[in-house]
């Protein structure tokens, strides 16, 4: 599973600040949409000429005109391009037929979309690379939130997934075990006090799951209503991490 650094920041600078102290620790960094409206492609220009080496994704969540602004972020060097799950059809097929022509994926974000589990797969008969079953910050603060009810739609949907919105410490391990290709990680690492830290934590976790085995993934989410707290899983990939110090 790889590790995905979300950016959802306004300035460039303040991207490149961050991009500095995880880079080492990520594979893929996202390049917000709010950075994206704020600097253009010009974002995912400088980003990509400073770190060739990574997975560049650009979050432009388009909903029309998917070759167009599929061109536009692929010409400024990204690899990947988010197109929104319930955009119409050709505009996934616009989007896919860029990023083929350019050697290049398409990722289909799953934000507020009805019946996510079977679009999923139809999405992925258009061709998307995978989907990204995500709960936007507006949804995370609803207290029916729950990261392991978005891990389960992606397990369900039998598509390949990402898994993203309130991904932490505390859910890692549940996104590994439960075959995401690509975990999101913005919040718990951009607001750390430590971000370098941060990421090399989520880091050893994922490697050290890859090395250990998983731990018996947690299926329950907090029930609708519930007062938010923390996760029935929580710890479990701190001890990991110690695990991995230790051995
Ligand atoms: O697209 C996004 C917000 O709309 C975020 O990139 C995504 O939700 C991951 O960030 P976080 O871990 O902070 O929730």
């Amino acid at each position: 599973m790889q590790l995905q650094f979300a950016m959802d920041v306004s300035t460039l600078d303040e991207a490149l600040a961050l991009c500095r102290q995880v880079a080492e620790h990520v594979d893929i960094i996202e390049i917000g949409s709010p950075l994206i409206k704020n600097e253009g492609v010009t974002a995912i220009r400088a980003i990509t000429a400073s770190y060739p080496d990574k997975t560049i994704f650009a979050d432009m969540r388009t909903v029309d005109a998917g070759a167009l602004e599929a061109d536009m972020a692929f010409g400024a060097g990204a690899d990947l391009v988010s197109v929104m799950g319930g955009a119409d059809d050709d505009t996934v097929r616009g989007a896919v037929a860029a990023a083929r022509r350019r050697g290049k994926g398409v990722v289909a974000d799953m934000t507020d979309v009805r019946g996510c589990v079977l679009r999923a797969r139809e999405l992925a008969g258009l061709g998307v690379e995978f989907c990204e079953f995500h709960a936007g910050g507006d949804e995370q603060a609803l207290c029916r939130y729950s990261v392991r009810a978005v891990i389960e739609a992606g397990r369900q949907s039998e598509a390949p997934f990402s898994v993203a919105g309130g991904v932490d410490l505390d859910s890692i391990l549940d996104v590994r075990a439960s075959g995401a290709v690509v975990a999101v990680v913005g919040a718990a690492i951009r607001r750390a006090p430590d971000p370098r830290a941060a990421a090399g934590a989520f880091r050893v976790a994922i490697d050290t799951a890859s090395v250990f085995g998983d731990v018996t993934p947690v299926r329950q989410g907090r029930p609708h209503g519930i007062p938010c707290g923390p996760g029935p899983g929580q710890g479990r990939a701190r001890r990991l991490a110690d695990r991995a110090r230790n051995a």
